[in-house]
């Protein structure tokens, strides 16, 4: 059974079993992504996405959605002008479907799925500490209260790193000055050592992120440590925050690959992400840093985290380089995870990743998320226009299809 792999089976044998499955792709050898996996659908995994319980919501979902009940749950289409609204809605009647072989599939796509996505907007750290003209302050500030007002409940909104290294957001002090009284949101914002700790709390943060690699050569040029060393310093930046009783993110890149050391196994994502557990991060983040990942290899590298992490624990992170961040999403979701970060117009990459775009876009997930009869809180219309505020200051269109599409519909 699923469930015995994913708490019971030792983690080494667990991927083991994944690794002889593994095959390489053309693009995968040119890339010299040896041991990259490939998705073998095995009978385990279909039973984990087709077994009754796999319907159940998970406890402590808040959301109105009526999720599929008892599995019979009909699926219809809603044509509306309201963007929202163009989506099959997930009903509740059994008998007035037809049984029909259309609705049994997509009743088989919604299974496992959560009721409710947590979107973490992370547009204005991750996507705007990459860019090459400055941004002003005001500009930031503006748009995180446009991402607030579209329903974002978690923005991450700067960075308390080194000026020299990232001086795109040498200006996280004011940032978050300008938002920190907005009720009911959190504004995580990262901290790479005790400095940028003492730093966010003065300015009045109430919640931090840890940020860790999976990959040696990318925590090097990253935060210039070993993963060894990064999780000595973050021990120290953790418990400081709980003393200060705050909210701690933790962050693990490269959970596929990276640019310079290749493919990284799962085991050593897991164990990082693990480590930071234990430190007392309530929400582990795993970032596809340079987006070279598929369904395939995302699979068992979230199998791995699970042996370990509760799946409410864990949050996904795809940078979108090879277009691959939906579908990574969508096997995420029926994995169970619920919580997803994303970047409005798909800002973003990251300046320690050569080659990485931006994260996948919010509005193109919320209109996949809101697709699939999940709630999110999140207003599209609105959301789009926060993507368009940004993309007219930064002088380009936006990076979203979904609001390029729905643009040019209501023109
Ligand atoms: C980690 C450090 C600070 C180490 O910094 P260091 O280079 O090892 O050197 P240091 O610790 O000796 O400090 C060097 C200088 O920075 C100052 N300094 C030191 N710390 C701070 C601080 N907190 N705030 C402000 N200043 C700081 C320090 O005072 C000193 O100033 P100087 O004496 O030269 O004038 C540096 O390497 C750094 O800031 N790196 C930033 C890396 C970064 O922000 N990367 C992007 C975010 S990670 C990411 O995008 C991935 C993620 C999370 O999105 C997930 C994914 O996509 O996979």
């Amino acid at each position: 059974m699923y469930v015995i792999s994913r708490f019971s089976l030792h983690l080494g044998e667990h991927i083991q079993k994944h690794m002889d499955v593994y095959t390489m792709s053309s693009l995968e050898e040119q890339l010299h992504l040896g041991y990259v996996p490939n998705l073998s659908v095995t009978s385990n995994r279909h039973e984990r996405f087709s077994s009754p319980s796999a319907c159940m919501a998970a406890a402590g979902d808040t959301d109105t959605v009526k999720y599929c009940n008892s599995c019979n749950g009909s699926t219809q289409l809603n044509f509306n002008s309201n963007p929202n609204l163009w989506h099959p809605a997930r009903g509740n009647s059994n008998s007035s479907c037809g049984g029909g072989e259309l609705i049994d599939r997509s009743l088989e796509i919604q299974k496992g799925l959560p009721r409710f996505v947590k979107i973490v907007e992370v547009g204005p750290r991750d996507g705007l500490q990459n860019e090459k003209s400055n941004v002003p302050t005001s500009v930031k500030i503006q748009l995180i209260h446009k991402l607030v007002a579209a329903g974002l409940s978690v923005v991450e909104a700067t960075s308390f790193v080194s000026p020299k290294r990232v001086p795109q957001l040498a200006d996280a002090k004011d940032v978050l000055n300008g938002i920190v009284h907005l009720p009911n949101v959190r504004f995580p914002v990262l901290t790479p050592n005790l400095m940028g700790f003492q730093a966010a709390i003065a300015a009045g943060a109430k919640e931090i992120a840890v940020f860790a690699s999976a990959s040696e050569s990318f925590s090097k040029s990253n935060i210039n440590c070993t993963i060894e060393e990064s999780l000595v310093r973050y021990r120290d930046v953790t418990a400081a925050a709980k003393r200060h009783g705050l909210c701690i993110r933790g962050y693990v890149s490269c959970v596929i690959g990276c640019p310079v050391q290749g493919a990284i196994h799962p085991s050593k994502v897991a164990y990082v992400a693990k480590e930071l557990y234990n430190m007392g991060c309530s929400e582990i983040s795993l970032g596809d840093t340079i987006g070279i990942g598929t369904p395939g290899s995302v699979v068992p590298m979230l199998e791995a985290v699970m042996s370990f992490i509760p799946v409410d624990k864990i949050a996904v992170h795809f940078h979108d380089t090879y277009g691959q961040a939906l579908a990574n999403i969508l096997v995420s979701l029926q994995m169970g995870i619920s919580i997803v970060d994303s970047s409005v117009s798909g800002l973003g990459g990251c300046p320690y990743a050569k080659g990485a775009t931006g994260n996948v876009d919010t509005e193109d997930v919320v209109y996949m998320v809101h697709g699939l009869g999940i709630e999110t809180n999140v207003d599209l219309k609105k959301l789009i226009e926060a993507g368009d505020y940004i993309s007219k200051h930064l002088g380009r269109p936006s990076g979203s299809k979904t609001a390029t599409a729905l643009r040019k519909l209501t023109a």
